[in-house]
């Protein structure tokens, strides 16, 4: 006897893409990031700790253009997340639930980690 085919369910293929989803996304992704960014901070700390060719070596590889590349996407991850974990936190108290304050909190969550990434790198890179 034929299989049957069994009923689906909505699946990521089916959904319109919306701000608040691509940003619930974007908060786990950048968990995830966090946590390979933060193994960079920890090679860091101990290359200092060993010596200072150590540091020289680990200096160099982040300096390097594709060293930055990858210290600039963790600044951003780690603020994007910070800044969605506060709006979690807004959501945890009751507020931002109503249509349009989803939205603009997640269109602010996205800016916000874009200018502030670009603040960091600014002061402490660019004109450091
Ligand atoms: C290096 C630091 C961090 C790492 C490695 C990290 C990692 C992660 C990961 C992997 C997740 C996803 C868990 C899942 O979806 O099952 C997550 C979720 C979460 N993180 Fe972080 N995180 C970090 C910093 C922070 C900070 C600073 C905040 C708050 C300001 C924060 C707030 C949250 C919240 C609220 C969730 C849950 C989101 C949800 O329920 O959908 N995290 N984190």
């Amino acid at each position: 006897m034929a299989a049957r085919p069994r009923p689906t369910s909505p699946h990521l293929s089916i959904y319109r893409f919306t701000i608040t989803m691509t940003m619930s996304i974007v908060h786990r992704a950048t968990g995830i990031a966090n946590y390979a960014g933060t193994v960079l901070l920890a090679a860091w700390l101990a290359a200092a700790a060993w010596g200072e060719d150590a540091l020289n070596v680990v200096n160099t590889i982040y300096g390097s253009w594709f060293g930055m590349i990858v210290l600039f996407g963790y600044t951003w991850s780690l603020l994007h997340h910070m800044l969605g974990g506060i709006r979690h936190f807004v959501w945890d108290l009751g507020y931002g639930f109503e249509p349009g304050q989803r939205e603009g909190l997640a269109w602010a969550n996205l800016i916000a980690s874009v200018v502030l990434t670009l603040l960091v790198w600014t002061l402490f890179v660019w004109m450091a």
